[in-house]
């Protein structure tokens, strides 16, 4: 022991405790603090983690764990626990000290960040594939009877070339240009008229075709502008003739078709014009989007389109404050690792807590007969285990849907890697070593059991449609098919996850590199990369409304036992939040913006957990729904850093616009105020500062006025990058 610092030997001591206790977090939570002091902060987080998986409300180890998060440069998580802490004591001087502490540190990471990094880095158009969708073959040659029967046009059938003179070809070519002059002093009656007479004269010559389908276009004779363009042979086709024969299919609604027509079109821009010629790009995806999101917004007062931030959720009536837009169901969920000591239903997300969940260490002050009696009218919370006994459901119907969905594919019974996932969730997130220090394997705040069910469900689904057709492995229409579910969910990142995590992404390739059944399913680093951060970007933390403690409430409102009086004074406490992260397809359109005008709610969908989206502000038809990702009661400063480390873009939102960063700038004008002077404030929001009041007056009017007096939204936790 001589050897060792006065805190190695309390480290040393402390560990002696444990080992002795292996169940007391104020044990674990002493010990973070001092390997905090002999700045081990990995431990030190490791040792705050334990205390909390003990006691989710011990004091010390939320700040505990903040610091040593905060020291590793996981801003978020260290945010995570301070808002833990300051839920249990809202007036907790050390945590509000230390949360001053980590808004330095993220916007000082953001001003580096911010010098280097372009504003309009992203581009939502080349982030959206143009792939074929499964099943658009049929509808396809649908659609082609549609336009045979409805409108009378062939698209089989094109116009046959014609061998005409050179004199008539010339003659043909003057009206042409008559027409061209016409069109273009807007006399168009006089240019079809021309135009006509051209391809009288010549008339398998596609460019006087093009130009006449674009004058019945101009004339609103839509019919006959897409006979003409579907009738130039597809190697004849132009950019342009492209371009028309998607906007007319678009008009037919004709999708399928018109998506075609788009893609040829995009496909046909010169290299050097891609990145500045999107309208066909774009086009293709305000029709894609229309096809796969209206169904999902028909019984709601929205619908999805395409815009310069991609998807976006627009209002199609009045919307008022308080009422619900819509709400949506997740197509995959995982436990939030920081309450996966919790009990909730791996498959649905139901809180499945017992009253010793609830009442904690009170349970045990509890005398037998008040703890029978809760027992007693506590609902059924016994968890259906699946035989691996690492997953745990609310009811059997949940068990049997997992096991079709995804577990069949991941159950540790018959996938010894998947073991190895299982051990990673119930360590928070780290890999335990006999010797030697614990390897952070997993960093992000959701579960990887998410990044697996979503591959799990792709595979089960493959499986599926591979027995029913008889193959001996799935086709590529049979793959894109069972990945369909999680293509509508957006893609982006800028740093290595594979690099992040080397471990993890090992574990994950080892798992699905034999499914049964002689399938396998490769892994590569290119597809991690792009499920990570789908997930990132796309996540959303709910939990159960409902829970036990709720039913047990209206049982005991119904009893006349003297016992319901005694137990009053323990009542009070807040649920325990079994929290989930899942992936909502229609509310992960929803755009971010600091003054949103919705928010996410817990609310139960068909009778299982899910999210309401609430209306905070009146909305008018036409327009967009808003969400926030993150806490806007944060400042403008520190809410850009934290979207664009999280989310990987730069916030321009009315709040964003009209608050300013500081008193040493004007933030209407943007004058810097000089050495050692200050603007004077908002007197209302202390948000903004100015110049004069001239610069104040023109910012009220431009904008501030809007934001000046908003009530902020606080998410209980956004699931982001650490
Ligand atoms: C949950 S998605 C929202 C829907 C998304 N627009 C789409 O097409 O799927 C989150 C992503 O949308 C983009 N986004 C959301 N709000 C934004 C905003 N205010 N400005 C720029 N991009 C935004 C970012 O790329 C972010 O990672």
């Amino acid at each position: 022991m001589e050897d060792l610092s006065e805190v190695e030997q309390k480290i040393v001591a402390m560990s002696g405790l444990i080992q002795a206790d292996q169940t007391n977090p104020e044990s674990f939570a002493e010990r973070s603090c001092l390997f905090y002091e002999r700045e081990l902060y990995n431990q030190a987080l490791e040792d705050a983690k334990t205390a909390l998986m003990y006691d989710p409300q011990c004091m010390n180890a939320l700040i505990a764990a903040g610091r040593a998060a905060l020291k590793m440069g996981k801003f978020d998580q260290s945010y995570a626990f301070y808002k833990d802490g300051l839920e249990i004591d809202p007036k907790n001087n050390i945590i509000i000290e230390d949360l001053k502490l980590l808004q330095k540190n993220i916007v000082s990471e953001y001003e580096r960040k911010a010098e280097s990094i372009k504003e309009d880095s992203y581009n939502a158009v080349q982030l959206c594939s143009q792939d074929v969708y499964p099943g658009d073959n049929e509808l396809y040659k649908l659609e082609i009877e549609i336009l045979q029967r409805k409108y009378k046009i062939d698209p089989t059938k094109a116009i046959a070339p014609t061998q005409v003179d050179l004199k008539v070809r010339k003659d043909a070519a003057s009206f042409a240009v008559m027409a061209f002059n016409f069109r273009k002093d807007g006399m168009t009656q006089e240019a079809l008229q021309s135009i006509q007479v051209a391809v009288g004269k010549d008339g398998g010559n596609y460019r006087l075709i093009q130009m006449r389908a674009e004058i019945w276009h101009d004339l609103g004779e839509d019919i006959n502008a897409l006979r003409d363009v579907v009738g130039i042979p597809k190697p004849c086709r132009e950019m342009n003739t492209w371009k028309l024969g998607g906007k007319l299919l678009k008009k037919f609604e004709l999708p399928v078709m018109a998506e075609f027509w788009y893609r040829k079109a995009t496909q046909m821009i010169p290299e050097s014009e891609k990145n500045t010629d999107l309208e066909s790009a774009i086009e293709f995806q305000k029709i894609r989007v229309k096809r796969i999101y209206g169904p999902l917004t028909m019984d709601f007062p929205v619908t999805v389109n395409f815009t310069d931030y991609g998807r976006a959720v627009f209002a199609t009536d009045n919307l008022e404050s308080g009422e619900d837009a819509f709400e949506d169901t997740p197509v995959v969920v995982g436990q939030v690792l920081s309450t996966s000591h919790l009990p909730g239903c791996d498959h649905c997300g139901m809180s499945m807590i017992s009253p010793l969940d609830y009442f904690g260490t009170t349970w045990e002050q509890l005398s037998a007969g008040l703890r029978s009696f809760v027992n007693d009218l506590w609902p059924e919370v016994e968890p259906y285990y699946c035989s691996c006994k690492r997953e745990k459901y609310c009811s059997v119907t949940c068990r049997g849907e997992a096991w079709d969905s995804y577990h069949q594919i991941i159950c540790p019974n018959k996938n010894a890697a998947s073991s190895e996932m299982y051990d990673i969730i119930d360590n928070k997130g780290y890999i335990k070593k006999e010797k030697g220090l614990p390897i952070d394997a997993w960093t992000g705040q959701y579960s990887p059991m998410l990044l697996a069910k979503i591959w799990g469900i792709i595979i089960a689904e493959a499986k599926r449609q591979m027995k029913a057709a008889n193959l001996e492995e799935p086709t590529t229409e049979i793959w894109a098919s069972a990945k369909m579910p999680f293509r509508k969910f957006i893609s982006y990142g800028v740093t290595s996850a594979v690099k992040r995590m080397p471990e993890m992404y090992d574990i994950m390739k080892r798992m699905f590199a034999d499914c049964g059944d002689g399938l396998k399913y490769d892994i590569t680093e290119q597809e991690f990369e792009a499920r990570y951060y789908q997930a990132t970007c796309n996540l959303q933390s709910f939990g159960s409304s409902y829970t036990p403690k709720h039913r047990f409430m209206e049982k005991l409102a119904k009893t006349e036992d003297i016992r319901s009086l005694q137990l009053l004074k323990h009542l009070d406490k807040k649920v325990p939040s079994v929290l989930f992260a899942g992936m909502f397809p229609l509310h992960a359109c929803l755009n971010h913006a600091c003054d949103n005008n919705v928010e996410v709610m817990e609310g139960y969908v068909n009778g299982r957990p899910g999210v309401h989206v609430r209306v905070k502000k009146d909305i008018k038809p036409g327009d967009e729904l808003f969400t926030t990702y993150i806490d806007t009661t944060m400042p403008r400063k520190l809410r850009r850093a934290w979207l664009y480390k999280s989310f990987n873009f730069w916030c321009n939102c009315k709040l964003c616009q009209f608050e300013g960063d500081d008193n040493s700038t004007c933030t209407n004008c943007k004058k810097a105020a000089g050495e050692g002077k200050k603007f004077l404030g908002c007197s209302k929001c202390k948000r903004a500062w100015y110049c004069s009041t001239k610069c104040q007056k023109q910012s009220w009017v431009k904008g501030h006025r809007s934001i000046c007096s908003m009530m902020h939204s606080q998410v209980h936790m956004q699931v982001s990058e650490k």
